[in-house]
């Protein structure tokens, strides 16, 4: 006991490389301040601990499971407040070990111990790549799905640990997990390209203003800002909560991964071409919808007595707080029922931060009759795609959050690409005000970043500048009633 942190690993992930990461360089005392800090919150894990569908998996996983973790070693990777550890525990493990980079860990402990676990579960504050445990363990249970499975990055940490420390029998809880995509109706990008408008209108305010009152013209600067918003508005994935009848296609399968082989190199890059069938009459095709699901079904030679599956596919009654990422695709194109739309799809990760991810979409409509429609014009088609998405602490910047919450999981978006060149001419325009009819109930879009950004954009106009202007009328007509007022003096 005591000895489990810093040890095992010869230094070779407490410096600032890890291969294991995609081949860049990771600084740790970066990945703490920008992804791990956010884990310390217990506002971001009981937003966690508050998602029905999550905690319901879980904890049916493992009860139904007990013959699983009865007698048994087990190792919770990344146990925040110690729930699955507890479980674990509960369901009749020998010894649980539960690490946990952050100081959430000490939490963790007085839960263990309000719960008079504190012989069974040994709580480590560690990084899951440096800890050394006394002992192999029979399984390793985990939470490790960021948004649209892989974003985080945190399976890496998992397979470290299941290389290193799961017994050559042991069970993997999640066993698997898939990743699909499927075509949506949804207004949300109309609406993102009225707020893209509005910035741009703003700017143009804003260089008119500076350049009168300061006399400075920044409007060489237009572009560059032009730019910046497009890919902050319109070249980003956004979090949803769609409605299953906003999907109007068939759902494919864009990865599957079995979480007792997998390797690193087999998830730094998802490459997938996929077709889905159009399954609604005259409708409009506004982007991809993305989720995952991961299911519980022990190893082969020792399969689950009930397999569990955890889905974060649309849905009315058992949304997560995962939502769905929207990819949107501009302007929409119109569709119909029986039409195929044959994609391919790419992710890999940022450069700069490799717990991001980079998308690419693109996607060819033909119809029925085996015609091509003509082109589309892509949403993102002028964007390089690099882009930042982090489980960000600050509730502005949206963290993970419970699904009845209006924001997400974190400041979510994947940077998307829908590729011009493979995509279809335009032929569509942009419908701005079709959408609120045409899609059904469009849930809270969880973009609480957005605004407040926009928030922080009026703080740094200049001070007070449009209050004063729209005065000037009042203070000229008191200027004038004094003036008249002096020249007919009240007769008294
Ligand atoms: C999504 S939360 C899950 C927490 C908890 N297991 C649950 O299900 O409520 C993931 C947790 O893993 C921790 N974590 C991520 N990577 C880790 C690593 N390499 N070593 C230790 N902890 C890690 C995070 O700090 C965070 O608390």
């Amino acid at each position: 006991m005591g000895s489990h942190r810093n040890g095992g690993r010869g230094g070779d992930q407490s410096g600032t490389s890890n291969g294991d990461a995609g081949g860049a360089p990771v600084d740790k005392g970066v990945d703490f301040a920008n992804y791990f800090c956010t884990y310390a919150f217990l506002y971001h894990q009981k937003e966690m601990l508050s998602d029905r569908v999550r905690m319901d998996a879980y904890y049916n996983a493992v009860f139904k499971n007990k013959h699983h973790f009865h007698g048994q070693a087990v190792l919770d990777v990344g146990a925040g407040s110690g729930i699955l550890a507890i479980w674990s525990a509960q369901a009749g493990a020998r010894k649980v070990y539960a690490v946990e980079a952050t100081s959430m860990a000490e939490h963790a402990r007085a839960v263990v111990k309000a719960n008079n676990l504190q012989d069974v579960v040994e709580v480590i504050e560690g990084s899951m790549e440096d800890v050394v445990l006394p002992e192999k363990v029979d399984v390793i249970i985990s939470e490790w799905m960021g948004y649209f499975l892989l974003r985080e990055s945190m399976f890496d940490s998992v397979i470290c640990a299941r290389d290193r420390w799961l017994k050559p029998t042991g069970v993997m809880y999640p066993s698997h997990a898939t990743m699909w995509v499927a075509p949506i109706r949804t207004g949300l990008g109309d609406q993102k390209n009225n707020d893209y408008d509005s910035s741009m209108d703003d700017w143009e305010r804003f260089t008119d203003e500076t350049k009168n009152y300061y006399g400075v013209d920044m409007s060489v600067l237009t572009k560059p800002f032009s730019q910046e918003q497009k890919k902050y508005y319109l070249q980003t994935s956004l979090w949803n909560n769609l409605h299953p009848h906003q999907v109007i296609g068939t759902a494919a399968s864009i990865k599957e991964i079995d979480c007792l082989t997998a390797s690193v190199s087999d998830i730094l890059e998802v490459n997938s071409n996929f077709s889905s069938t159009v399954t609604l009459q005259n409708t409009r095709l506004c982007g991809y919808g993305g989720w995952f699901d991961v299911q519980f079904r022990g190893r082969k030679e020792d399969p689950a007595q009930e397999e569990v599956e955890l889905t974060t596919a649309p849905s009315v009654d058992d949304s997560t707080h995962w939502g769905q990422q929207v990819f949107l695709l501009n302007p929409p194109a119109r569709i119909t029922e029986g039409d195929k739309l044959n994609g391919s799809f790419s992710m890999k990760r940022s450069k700069e931060n490799h717990r991001l991810m980079e998308v690419e979409f693109s996607c060819e409509i033909r119809q029925q009759s085996g015609e091509l429609v003509p082109r589309l014009v892509a949403l993102c088609s002028s964007c390089s795609p690099s882009f930042s998405i982090t489980r960000l602490p600050l509730r502005l910047l949206v963290p993970k959050m419970h699904r009845s919450s209006s924001t997400a999981r974190a400041s979510e978006e994947f940077l998307v690409n829908f590729s011009p060149a493979s995509l279809s001419l335009a032929s569509t325009p942009l419908l701005k005000t079709a959408a609120a009819s045409e899609d059904l109930p469009v849930y809270s879009n969880g973009n609480s970043d957005h605004a407040t950004k926009k928030e922080i954009g009026l703080l740094h106009n200049p001070p007070g500048r449009e209050n004063v202007i729209h005065l000037i009328p009042v203070v000229l007509f008191l200027c004038g009633f004094i003036l008249w007022i002096s020249s007919h003096p009240p007769k008294m």
